[in-house]
């Protein structure tokens, strides 16, 4: 595996379609979700431009209308507005408008048009998008438009009262309209929204179960490669990122998208000149946003790294504290905190600065669009060219456009590390487990009740090497190691630190393959053997008990239900540990704190032991603890082991030679291969590196 991987280095990743494929194949478990929820998107998109235009029909048709279409009666060549109002002119609703359900047949398009307080009904004209070439005639008879001429009548204050009241009537409508719209609005986006997070969610939710999963499968040489940090960050922040790029990213990018086009579309067929003096200034934000970019990923590169580091720094001070406390070094690791938590400040303050020169710089674009749409389309407004409803809907135009791109702008660097953290999952999910199981599995031959195995272990001229391709001897932590245990013997394993006593507990739990040799049990060979069913039935003591949280109870049955109570019991007094569980105030149902950090060493072990002892396991293995334990509870120990040993092949890392006396066989381990086998009797008579080894410890338990 590349060491790069998982590095936090490599946070950005430019759009990778590969990548993109196979996070698709995962959101298509929530295509319901996400398909409702991107329709629901439209809906908003549509209602969103939506809105401003009935804002614009609003003010141009009903509230400040210098020309306002009416119909009036085709074969009137009086226009008698006064005699018989009801017969002459009608005010169709807008729905009856849009739909063209007023009487067209008998009545004509007119308009109403007012200047300097008075209104003119122009007949036979329509409405027009601009009056710039209207003219009126002086004697207030005819007009002209684009050349046209049309009769002119003007209009009573008493026949104005009735289209008043007609237009009171439609802006209420208008209004009911606009409140309806956003309603509508509210409820599809919150649709959206939810329905949108609830998707992503659980897409995440999806993939994070199997990249757990996955990681509790990898054998044990893959943990030595990648620390528990990264995998903690993969699993959390770097899922994190997709959650954000499913909810934040992708599909409001589209809506942004679309909103950009559809404003622009919108804009360019109410008024195609006023359109182009908007975005005069794009220029000024396509430059500034694409500078932003580039600054604003740099940025956020420092602040993320600098971020695992102050993770990583603090996740090892504080499982360190101890330490630190007892070397009485909180002072100089404080100051190494404090340098690397004032470098994170530095980046997090260059990353506020960035983002606080590009929002107002944007802001600036916006109000300088603004200020440009009033000059000039407020000039085209007094000239009758442009009309008022059309700018005051320019306006929420002009601000919504500005909104999508600087939200796209920034959401282009979140696009780009999620894309890295994604390629990093998907990385680790490739990952191969690299202690395969077979898949035809030789089931093993003396099976007896309750057990797998009878436990005979054999390791035929085993050489291993932690490293994937070993070149020199001297990679090898394992050279030829050959030795057998017959079905309830003890094997005790002595040598110097680092001679390879636990690399050969490890193998024979299939934890790494072996490079070269055999290592069999029963006669099989244990690549042969289901490696769940192996190591079911080979209990194993460490040195330094792993307790997890939970109660005492649930800390010996680890989660194998069919242990009852009882059990528990019997084998905690039987391993002389229910003389202390007993003791403590909520006895078995003690809860478990921090890893067992209330109880002695002494008492995790004869715990541990309980633990091993209720899977009856054919083949037990003990690293003997080194830490200094009461005599006490050495003795209870000792007993412990005594009864645990019996009728059970026992490997057991030796530290305390005074304990192995009685094994049947001592292997002398050095430098990864055995130097000496035999019982005591028989190494010490041999005078060589058991007997140097055994009269040292004693010399030194006579001198202490
Ligand atoms: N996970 C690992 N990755 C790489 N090298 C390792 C790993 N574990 C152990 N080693 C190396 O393998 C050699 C044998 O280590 P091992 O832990 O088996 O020794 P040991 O005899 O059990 O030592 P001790 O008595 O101190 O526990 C050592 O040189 C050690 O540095």
């Amino acid at each position: 595996m590349a060491e790069t991987i998982h590095q936090e280095k490599e946070i950005e990743k430019s759009f990778d379609s590969s990548i993109m494929k196979r996070l698709m194949h995962y959101a298509k478990s929530q295509w319901l979700l996400l398909g409702i929820s991107i329709i629901l998107m439209l809906l908003v998109t549509a209602l969103d431009l939506a809105i401003p235009y009935v804002t614009k029909i609003a003010i141009d048709e009903y509230i400040s209308p210098k020309q306002q279409q009416v119909y009036t009666l085709k074969d009137d060549p009086n226009v008698s507005l006064a005699s018989d109002l009801s017969a002459s002119l009608i005010l169709p609703s807008i729905s009856e408008k849009v739909l063209g359900t007023y009487k067209t047949t008998a009545y004509e398009p007119s308009v109403l048009y007012t200047e300097d307080g008075v209104t003119y009904l122009v007949k036979g004209m329509s409405r027009s998008k601009s009056l710039e070439t209207f003219k009126l005639a002086n004697d207030g008879q005819t007009a002209t438009l684009d050349g046209v001429t049309y009769k002119v009548k003007s209009v009573t204050a008493t026949e104005l009262d009735v289209v008043k009241a007609n237009n009171k009537h439609q802006i209420l409508v208008l209004t009911l309209t606009l409140g309806s719209l956003l309603v509508i609005s509210f409820f599809c986006a919150f649709g959206h929204t939810y329905l949108l997070n609830y998707g992503s969610q659980k897409i995440v939710y999806n993939m994070r179960e199997e990249l757990y999963s996955h990681i509790q499968n990898m054998s044990l040489s893959f943990f030595d490669k990648n620390p528990v940090g990264r995998l903690v960050t993969r699993v959390s922040n770097d899922m994190d990122n997709i959650n954000e790029m499913f909810t934040n990213v992708l599909v409001t990018s589209i809506k942004d998208f679309l909103l950009l086009i559809g404003t622009l579309v919108v804009m360019s067929i109410i008024d195609f000149k006023l359109t182009l003096i908007c975005f005069s200034t794009m220029p000024l934000v396509l430059i500034s946003a694409s500078i932003f970019r580039k600054k604003a990923r740099n940025v956020q590169r420092e602040v993320k790294v600098k971020l695992a580091k102050i993770n990583a720094t603090l996740a090892e001070n504080i499982n360190g504290m101890k330490i630190i406390q007892i070397f009485n070094k909180e002072k100089d690791i404080y100051e190494d905190f404090d340098a690397i938590n004032t470098d994170f400040l530095k980046s997090t303050i260059a990353e506020t600065r960035v983002y606080a020169i590009f929002r107002p710089t944007m802001n600036l674009a916006y109000s300088l669009s603004l200020g440009l749409l009033l000059w000039f389309g407020g000039g085209d407004a007094i000239k009758g060219a442009v009309e008022l409803g059309v700018l005051v809907a320019f306006i929420t135009y002009t601000q919504q456009f500005f909104r999508p791109i600087m939200d796209l702008s920034e959401k282009f660097n979140i696009l780009q590390s999620s894309m890295a953290s994604a390629e990093r999952i998907f990385m680790l999910l490739d990952e191969k487990e690299s202690i395969v199981n077979p898949t035809h599995p030789v089931p093993l031959a003396n099976a007896s009740a309750g057990r797998h195995f009878s436990g005979e272990i054999a390791f035929e001229d085993v050489w291993f090497s932690y490293q994937a391709n070993p070149q020199t001897d001297d990679d090898y932590v394992l050279k030829g190691v050959s030795f057998k245990a017959g079905v309830g013997e003890s094997i005790a394993l002595v040598g110097a630190t680092g001679s390879g006593k636990t690399t050969i507990i490890s193998l024979l739990n299939r934890f790494y393959d072996i490079q070269k040799g055999r290592i069999t049990i029963d006669g099989v060979d244990i690549r042969d053997v289901d490696k769940h069913k192996l190591r079911e039935h080979i209990g194993i003591v460490l040195q330094d008990v792993f307790l997890f949280s939970g109660d005492i109870k649930s800390n010996i049955r680890l989660y194998n239900e069919s242990i009852t109570d009882e059990n528990i019991k019997e084998i905690a007094k039987y391993v002389n540990a229910d003389g202390f569980i007993s003791k403590l105030p909520l006895g078995y149902d003690e809860p478990v704190v921090e890893r067992g950090a209330t109880l002695s060493a002494g008492q995790r072990q004869l715990l541990s032991f309980a633990r091993a002892l209720v899977f009856d396991p054919g083949i037990l293995i003990l690293d003997e603890a080194t830490s200094n334990i009461d005599t006490e509870t050495e003795l209870l120990i000792q007993d412990a082991i005594n009864k645990i040993i019996k009728g059970r092949t026992t490997l057991i890392v030796a530290h305390r030679l005074s304990t192995i006396q009685h094994a049947s066989k001592i292997i002398v381990m050095s430098k990864g291969e055995i130097k000496e086998m035999g019982n005591h009797q028989e190494l010490l008579s041999k005078r060589g590196m058991y007997y140097d080894l055994y009269t040292l410890q004693y010399s030194e338990s006579v001198y202490n």
